[in-house]
């Protein structure tokens, strides 16, 4: 425990102080709550009665770690790519290690208040927000809403009721804003509710976030502010008592970002139009102006995992006057702040300094703004020149270690158990995230439903490109180029079925990786979306089957229709439509291997090289390039859906008796005379076709499954904020 001290004084003055605010908040809490659970609409009791309540958050002592492991000294990690061990202590350690992220982080955030979490970059900001919002678990400690410790189930349920904003916009591209947010009404919002009143909730928080004038443009065209904005419109639409969001004002401009900031704030106030209740609002944030800082109703300041503040932002200014490192005249608070917290090894090992009056000039400049703390001549500028000179790394150091040790956590946390074991012995407490056991708000047929029409549109749009429908065209061009007007006979029986390997093999190739490159990015939204509890992964899946069928097969339609015909494969039109299903069918398998290797494998370095390995490896066994492959490889073939389609198709193609020519192509049937005929069943066999029709069909359909569905159990292991 530090030494009584006027730091430990201002401690415990600023926790009495956040005592009494949370005590005065939490009397009127359960008079709001008794007002709104009186006020419950019939249809809607397991929305309103839960998502509109004022919630108040609390936590205490939240510890999390997190297993490092150690480099392997490989020939090049070993001698080139390896830091120089002074400067990296933890590379030094070769096995695996423990890395505390969150050491007894305590804190709350009231109905009404806009929390700011501020600390520099790795401090454990968003490491607090994840088990915040249960993206995360955490080692030890108590989360509660209102009072009642959350559980590892109840977290899951609160996931459902918090809004995470977080730092990366992550959407289906070719949505438009409206899409965007429709979609996400149908999935969230309350399956009694009627359709004209989801849309009418759209229209709201078009309106509240100001995206009335690019409401139909597409979220790929939007600016950085306005996706930003369809992000945490995206999240508002739920109403959510709690907001949490991650570095919202990142990549904005400083007067877009002072706008969202004034936005969260009237929304932590009023609620938003047509909403009830107060909202609890926490939003980590990098480097305010001046007058921001001061903004906020509440500072949660992280060093190294550790608080090192918490209480109101003048409070905390008083604070760093009791450790002696008082934030001098003209300066931005929250830059002095990031100064006196920042550990970075750049800034450690320089003995050159940067100036931190032209970071807050070209701030200023930018903002437009008047600091408020401003002093606006030299005499000051100079004397916060030199305090930042004083800045070598021996002096950072000792600051950010002594904030950390000055902070009394302990106290906070006392504090928070006491108002949570006041609350659960308050008779009119009730379960703050409602009656309903399920996460999620809606049926599995309208999830399924809305799911199959988003990815309807999305697809469409993503596959069913202009530059897609040139290349089916142009590929079906050259191939009837290529194998044009075969004659059926001897000497084409090869090509005819070099014509079909090529479609086969070309065609599942393509959905192989399309569908790979494709899930990396749709992998994030489902993440991010299953988080919060939009849909189940069933549905999704069933749903992205189902609707991308189509659009997926129309591609290789254009492509037999144009190649079918001039290269004069048959002239029956039922093998045309039985040779076009079964590529159809392969297209699916391709699919289904893509979705399985992009679920299984993260990294799309090691992704793509395994499809590489894979398609490549599964094409040479299909058998058509190597017709003796050695006895030990000759089980091989069996697991290339190439080898499927081919060995499908061919017997519908030859199905006549193919007339001898004396080119000596089936010597082995024909003995090179140009007279007498080859039976149908004699070339499918010379060709090395095994099974029949219907088997080598079945075969397909379980490749079109099977991996498909090995991906939905990978992804369904994978949670949001893996890293
Ligand atoms: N799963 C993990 N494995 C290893 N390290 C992790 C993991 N999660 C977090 N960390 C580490 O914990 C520290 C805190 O990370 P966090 O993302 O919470 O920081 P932050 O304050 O949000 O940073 P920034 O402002 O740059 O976003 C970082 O050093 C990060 O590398």
């Amino acid at each position: 425990m530090p030494p009584e001290s006027s730091t430990d004084r201002l401690a415990s003055d600023t926790i009495s102080k956040t005592n009494a605010d949370s005590m005065d908040i939490h009397k009127t809490q359960h008079s709001v709550s008794f007002v709104d659970a009186t006020d419950v609409d019939s249809n809607d009791n397991t929305f309103h009665g839960s998502n509109n309540e004022p919630l108040y958050l609390r936590w205490s002592r939240l510890h999390k770690s997190v297993q490092i492991k150690g480099n392997k000294p490989g020939m090049l990690r070993g001698s080139i790519a390896a830091p120089a061990p002074q400067f990296n202590a933890s590379v030094q350690n070769q096995g695996s290690s423990q890395k505390i992220i969150l050491d007894a982080v305590s804190g709350y955030a009231a109905p009404g208040e806009v929390l700011a979490m501020m600390g520099p970059s790795g401090s454990g900001k968003t490491s607090l927000l994840n088990c915040l919002s249960g993206r995360t678990p955490y080692d030890s400690g108590v989360v509660s809403v209102n009072g009642r410790p959350l559980g590892g189930q109840d977290m899951k349920r609160l996931m459902a009721k918090i809004a995470y904003v977080r730092q990366a916009d992550i959407f289906f591209e070719h949505l438009t804003v409206r899409d965007q947010l429709g979609y996400t009404a149908f999935l969230r919002l309350p399956e009694a509710w009627s359709a004209q009143t989801k849309l009418s909730e759209v229209e709201r928080v078009i309106k509240l976030l100001r995206l009335t004038k690019v409401a139909d443009s597409k979220l790929q065209l939007l600016s950085g502010g306005e996706k930003k904005r369809v992000n945490i419109g995206t999240e508002l639409l739920t109403d959510p008592s709690i907001l949490l969001l991650d570095e919202p004002t990142s990549g904005l401009d400083s007067t877009s970002a002072v706008a969202l900031i004034r936005m969260l704030q009237d929304l932590a106030k009023s609620g938003g139009p047509g909403t009830k209740g107060n909202k609890t609002i926490v939003t980590s944030i990098h480097q305010p102006s001046s007058a921001l800082f001061r903004s906020f109703d509440r500072l949660i300041m992280l060093a190294e995992g550790h608080v090192v503040f918490f209480g109101t932002p003048r409070d905390s200014l008083d604070y760093l006057k009791t450790q002696k490192v008082g934030c001098p005249d003209g300066y931005n608070a929250a830059d002095h702040w990031m100064d006196l917290l920042v550990k970075d090894s750049a800034i450690e090992d320089s003995t050159t300094t940067v100036t931190i009056d032209q970071s807050e000039d070209n701030k200023k400049s930018e903002t437009g703004e008047t600091d408020e703390y401003a002093i606006p001549d030299t005499v000051e500028s100079k004397s916060a020149g030199q305090i930042r000179k004083e800045t070598n790394h021996s002096v950072v150091m000792s600051t950010r270690e002594r904030l950390i040790q000055a902070w009394d956590s302990e106290a906070v946390a006392e504090q928070m158990d006491s108002c949570v074991e006041r609350d659960s012995n308050s008779a009119t407490v009730k379960d703050p995230l409602g009656e309903n056991v399920s996460k999620y708000n809606t049926g599995w047929m309208l999830q399924y439903r809305t799911l199959v029409h988003r990815s309807l549109k999305n697809s469409r749009s993503a596959i069913f490109t202009p530059i897609n429908i040139i290349k089916s065209c142009a590929l079906g061009l050259v191939s009837g180029l290529l194998w044009f007007q075969m004659s059926y006979t001897e000497s084409r029986v090869f090509d005819r079925s070099s014509y079909f390997f090529f479609t086969m093999t070309f065609w599942v190739f393509d959905a192989m990786f399309q569908s790979f490159m494709a899930f990396p990015q749709e992998r994030t939204v489902i993440l991010k979306e299953r988080a919060s509890g939009s849909y189940r992964l069933s549905a999704y899946f069933m749903g992205k089957t189902t609707s991308e069928m189509p659009t997926r097969l129309v591609l290789p339609l254009l492509y037999m229709i144009i190649s079918f015909f001039m290269a004069s494969i048959s002239n029956k039109f039922s093998t045309f439509i039985a040779t076009t299903l079964i590529s159809l069918l392969s297209v699916m398998a391709g699919e289904s291997i893509g979705l399985f290797v992009g679920a299984t494998i993260y990294d799309m370095e090691k992704g793509m090289t395994a499809m590489t390995v894979i398609s490549l490896a599964l094409a040479l066994l299909g058998g058509f390039f190597v017709e003796n492959v050695p006895s030990f490889l000759q089980w091989a073939k069996f697991v290339s859906p190439f080898k499927y389609a081919y060995d499908a198709s061919l017997p519908l193609v030859f199905d006549d008796p193919v007339p001898c020519d004396g080119s000596g192509a089936l010597e082995g049937i024909c003995g090179g005379s140009d007279t007498g005929f080859a039976q149908p069943e004699e070339v499918v066999a010379y060709l090395g076709v095994q099974g029949s029709v219907g088997f080598n069909v079945g075969i397909l359909v379980v490749f079109g499954l099977m991996p498909r569905y090995v991906a939905y159990l990978a992804l369904r292991a994978k949670k949001e904020g893996d890293r």
